[in-house]
């Protein structure tokens, strides 16, 4: 879902520039921010705090459930769907293809983001970091996810922009689409099956798989 559907850089950004400031902690940029994010909010907030050179009396669960309070409200404040992300999701409709999220932010966060952004109706499902027992790159967060999408794994693709979700679908297996538009520096695209420069180019690509 981040960098991969939405642009949700700003927000996850300027939550965790305020919980720093909180604590009276130095604040990253928000290019600083963008390699953080992808392993869920726990590492997320972890990370921050390791940047911002916290010590071992803040609670790092504490802080998470705390960083969750400042993001929740305004996840989708400066949030945007990458452009051509509409389209997209209405050519594979159109095609009788369905749309799950599978993503390791959790699940209400994705939810609220869906509706408040008006895209909801275009995806069938949504897997969230909290929804199973197990979440990316274990690859049974993407079968739990296209089986509650009501999908058949036999004919799933994974698109993402993280390492961690090229290594999911190859653990399937499914084919991986790596997202060269999100977060996820070059050399994650290792384990993917095809590169895609650009969203609009998704219903093509998975055309021809
Ligand atoms: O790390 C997160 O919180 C979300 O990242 P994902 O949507 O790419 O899984």
């Amino acid at each position: 879902m981040d960098g991969t559907l939405i642009d949700s850089l700003p927000d996850l950004a300027e939550s965790g520039a305020l919980l720093l400031r909180h604590h009276g902690l130095r604040e990253p940029s928000a290019e600083q921010v963008r390699p953080m994010i992808g392993d869920g909010v726990r590492l997320l907030v972890e990370r921050l705090l390791d940047f911002a050179g916290a010590g071992p009396e803040l609670d790092r669960s504490a802080a998470t459930k705390e960083f969750l309070a400042i993001y929740e409200p305004r996840a989708a404040q400066h949030t945007r769907l990458f452009p051509g992300a509409i389209e997209t999701l209405k050519t594979l409709r159109a095609c009788g293809i369905r749309s799950a999220i599978c993503t390791n932010k959790p699940v209400a966060a994705a939810t609220a983001i869906a509706e408040r952004l008006g895209f909801s109706d275009l995806i069938d499902g949504i897997g969230g970091g909290d929804s199973f027992s197990v979440r990316k790159p274990n690859p049974e967060h993407i079968r739990l996810t296209v089986h509650a999408a009501g999908g058949d794994i036999g004919q799933a693709v994974m698109i993402g922009d993280h390492r961690n979700d090229m290594e999911a679908a190859k653990g399937v297996p499914v084919p991986g689409i790596f997202a060269a538009w999100g977060y996820g520096a070059d050399e994650m695209s290792r384990d993917a099956t095809i590169i895609a420069e650009n969203i609009l180019q998704i219903p093509s690509i998975i055309e021809e798989l």
